[in-house]
């Protein structure tokens, strides 16, 4: 079988999934795109020489009854409302992260979810499905280095665009390692606080308040002390290590491979300097799965609605901390036994 999709927000990495979908993941068929801004699309298609239909708003895309499933690329504030749309439109959706900004847009997403009465929808968090990470949650859930006491985490950037604001380092950056070490650990976050260091004078943001680096400390139900370094303007490359440190031993996400190369007195090797390579792998296998599932007839099994929601109440009481300077709670809603099943 082979499923129609639509991809709404065709921005960094919509380009980079409309690529992906059209020419390296089998079971779907891309047949239509959409961004507001006038041209975006349209140019993408031709970049890619890709004649698909190009919408001007993503209920159009929704409406068209071709598309079976909505892919949403769209920017951090428009996800809620897209993902809602489609559920309502009984359409699977593969939202990329975050779901949504804050825990109540979360809700209505779960909300439309859970009216359709199955799972349609899986949250793009594609470290679950990385190598390294995969490894690691193997290692911890075979007890090969015991039980697992802290962890020390840096999720570094080369450098951000120029809108980026101290909060989209929780929501948009450090929400990755939120729900990555939530699915390793098996465990759930009990309260967080962020410290800022002192800061660096090479960060560049448009009204000049970015507050670069972070640094994340997140407590776990089951005594687990996680900190995270967030430094979104590093300068020195895309730099993503997880160290867990266990009672019989200390286990390391690997870098991506690199040839070392030995010359002029020096060893040197390559370090990555965006996302799209250093992901890219778990990128196609999250959507190969999904897909894989789907034609299958079976629900995905990826990050869901209430991974989602999980991840905003973290985020929220981070932002709370960047603003209080306090250690903050993590409150939030029972599960609904529909994310149980
Ligand atoms: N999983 C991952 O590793 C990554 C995830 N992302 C996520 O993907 C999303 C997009 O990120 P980027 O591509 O970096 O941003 P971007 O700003 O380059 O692209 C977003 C696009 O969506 C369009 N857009 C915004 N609102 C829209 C609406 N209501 N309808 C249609 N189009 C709309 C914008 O015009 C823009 O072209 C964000 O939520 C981000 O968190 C981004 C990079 C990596
Ligand atoms: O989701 C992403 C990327 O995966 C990067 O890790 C982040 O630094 C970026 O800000 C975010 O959009």
């Amino acid at each position: 079988m082979t499923l129609k999709a639509g991809i709404v927000g065709i921005g960094f990495i919509g380009v980079d999934h409309l690529k992906r979908l059209a020419n390296s993941i089998s079971g779907v068929e891309v047949v239509a795109v959409c961004d507001n801004v006038p041209g975006k699309a349209q140019k993408a298609l031709d970049d890619l020489d890709l004649k698909l239909k190009d919408y001007d708003h993503f209920q159009k895309l929704i409406d068209d009854p071709e598309v079976e499933v909505v892919v949403i690329t769209a920017s951090n504030e428009a996800h809620a409302d897209i993902a809602v749309a489609a559920l309502e439109a009984d359409k699977y959706v593969f939202c990329e992260k975050p779901l949504a900004l804050n825990a109540d847009d979360c809700q209505r997403v779960m909300e439309a979810e859970q009216k359709t009465g199955k799972k349609m929808l899986q949250v793009g968090f594609m470290r679950r499905y990385d190598a390294g990470y995969k490894r690691l949650k193997e290692v911890v859930d075979n007890g090969e280095i015991g039980e697992p006491l802290m962890l020390h985490c840096r999720h570094y950037n080369q450098s951000q665009v120029a809108d980026y604001k101290t909060a989209r380092a929780i929501y948009e950056t450090l929400i990755h390692e939120i729900d990555v070490l939530h699915w390793l650990l098996d465990d759930d976050y009990e309260q967080v606080k962020v410290y800022f260091p002192r800061q660096s004078s090479l960060v560049k943001s448009d009204d000049g308040r970015l507050k670069d680096p972070q640094v994340i400390v997140m407590e776990t139900t089951k005594g687990i002390n996680i900190v995270v370094e967030v430094f979104v303007n590093c300068q020195y490359g895309y730099d993503i290590n997880c160290d867990i440190t266990g009672e019989t031993g200390l286990a390391q996400l690997p870098n991506p491979a690199s040839v070392s190369i030995r010359k002029d007195a020096k060893n040197s090797t390559d370090i990555l300097v965006d996302w799209k390579e250093r992901f890219e792998e778990a990128y196609d296998v999250e959507f190969q799965d999904f897909f894989d599932r789907l034609n299958n007839n079976e629900d995905p099994t990826g990050p869901t609605s209430w991974d989602g929601y999980l991840a905003a109440i973290t985020a929220d009481a981070c932002v709370k901390s960047q603003v209080s300077g306090k250690t903050e709670l993590v409150k939030g809603a029972k599960k609904p036994e529909f994310y149980n099943a």
